[in-house]
């Protein structure tokens, strides 16, 4: 059995009370730390921290920011719930929970039962790596610490009706996120709706966003439903939010801000029963100084943020998700290639700037190449490509190859859906459907 360690940083009497009352020894290796000098205590990479967080300060959250705020450790914080905006901070980027007194000692022995449990988990899968050994929780795959962050975030925000927005690189997997926080709401069993901002036409966006009337505009022959109201009572995911044309994001602030919208060409008032997810693949701080994206609309989206980690940063779930996709498709093709070490070992040894999609491609058009077992040579990596070739085989069908093309390019392109489609030479539109139905067809189960 794994005995995960704690740091115990707190001062207040009723914290050491609350503290000694759960005998954690049992459990955890413990190591107490003067309430300074918990910022060394870190330094030893504690599996949990349970921190007394009454006089967080400045220091503290660059100490925090500087070391990327451990995503290998898991943190409590305690405090007598004194406004602090820094806290606030660190919270959301250490994805810590946040006790405030009067504290219940179940909820944090409950919690602590939690991350015994999940540690037991994790010690095994570092050793044996098959598909079915990875974690999931609602749509996303993975067993790494910070995947488990992302998870405990999600479930904790889930519960609540507020905006979210859900940042992370392009392919990291920000739509299954918004998906499974949908599934897991209240509002599960209503629509979960897709937009992608950047497909969104000057011209039409108000109508597709609100609907119109029949007669609003030329060519407006019938009235028709806009997203907010196909989403009633569900979800209203808005992808690449940052690429929504200015007007609209005008409009949408005040939807946000009233609750009510009216259809294109009416009077009605209608009310908006949805929850708002938004995502970006953008530096939102970035956006909003260049003034393609309003602060103020920025701030209503982001009342909790949640950053998806690049895929990178997920240790063994690189190769966990390599096994898993190519499970996936011996299952599809009633096949049953292997992989082998090497190849393996190739994968985990990639960066992935083009993150889980680049690596469910990636596995895909190894399958294609290995007749049967997937060695290195079948893992053609897209740095490593001449940037300005495909390496397609004679006889691959065309859709595969336009896939390739695309797929490429977007990788080339750093995720840049605008440049991918100006330089394939189609609409921003058509490569959006494209994707989807890249990302459909093999879309996990839930
Ligand atoms: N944790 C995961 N487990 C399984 N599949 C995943 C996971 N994360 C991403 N994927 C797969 O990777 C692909 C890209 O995911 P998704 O579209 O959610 O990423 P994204 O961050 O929204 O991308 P973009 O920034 O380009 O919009 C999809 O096929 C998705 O099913």
């Amino acid at each position: 059995m794994y005995t995960p360690s704690v740091l115990i940083s707190v001062s207040s009497e009723s914290f050491v009370n609350l503290l000694s009352s759960l005998s954690l020894d049992k459990k955890f290796a413990v190591k107490q730390r003067p309430k300074l000098q918990w910022l060394n205590g870190l330094s030893e990479n504690p599996d949990i921290a349970i921190i007394e967080t009454n006089q967080f300060s400045q220091d503290d959250y660059e100490f925090l920011a500087e070391h990327k705020f451990f995503p290998d450790t898991d943190f409590i914080f305690l405090s007598e719930g004194m406004p602090n905006e820094l806290l606030d901070k660190a919270v959301l980027k250490c994805a810590a929970y946040h006790y405030r007194t009067p504290i219940e000692v179940t909820h944090i022995d409950e919690l602590l039962e939690e991350f015994f449990d999940e540690s037991q988990l994790s010690h095994v899968a570092s050793h044996v790596v098959k598909s079915s050994n990875l974690d999931q929780f609602g749509l996303l795959y993975g067993s790494s610490r910070v995947m488990k962050k992302l998870y405990r975030s999600v479930r904790k925000v889930a519960t609540f009706d507020t905006s979210v927005l859900i940042v992370g690189e392009s392919g990291v997997g920000k739509e299954l996120v918004a998906h499974t926080l949908h599934n897991a709401s209240e509002r599960a069993e209503k629509p979960f709706i897709a937009v992608n901002c950047g497909a969104l036409s000057q011209e039409l966006a108000s109508s597709d966003l609100f609907g119109h009337i029949k007669g609003a505009f030329t060519g407006a022959h019938h009235a028709r439903d806009g997203y907010f109201t196909q989403a009633k009572g569900g979800t209203l995911f808005l992808d690449e939010v940052t690429e929504m044309p200015e007007e609209l994001q005008v409009q949408l602030l005040r939807v946000l801000e009233t609750g009510d919208y009216s259809p294109v060409g009416s009077n009605k008032v209608l009310h908006a029963d949805v929850r708002i997810i938004a995502a970006t693949n953008r530096d939102l701080a970035d956006a909003v100084a260049d003034g393609i994206f309003r602060e103020d609309l920025y701030f209503r989206l982001a009342q909790f943020l949640l950053h998806v980690p690049p895929l990178r940063s997920r240790g063994d779930d690189i190769q966990g998700l390599a096994i898993h996709f190519l499970a996936y498709k011996n299952n599809d093709e009633n096949l049953n290639k292997p992989i082998s070490e090497a190849a393996i070992a190739k994968l985990s040894d990639y960066h992935w700037p083009g993150n889980v999609r680049e690596l469910k491609y990636s596995i895909e058009r190894a399958y294609i190449l290995a007749t049967d077992m997937i060695d290195t040579d079948h893992i053609v990596l897209t740095e490593q490509q001449n940037q300005d070739n495909l390496n397609v085989p004679v006889g691959v069908p065309l859709a595969q190859v336009e896939k390739q093309a695309i797929l490429e390019t977007l990788e080339q392109q750093q995720g840049n859906k605008s440049d991918t489609a100006r330089l394939l030479d189609i609409s921003v539109k058509t490569l959006y459907n494209k994707l989807e139905k890249y990302d459909d067809s093999e879309k996990p189960q839930e």
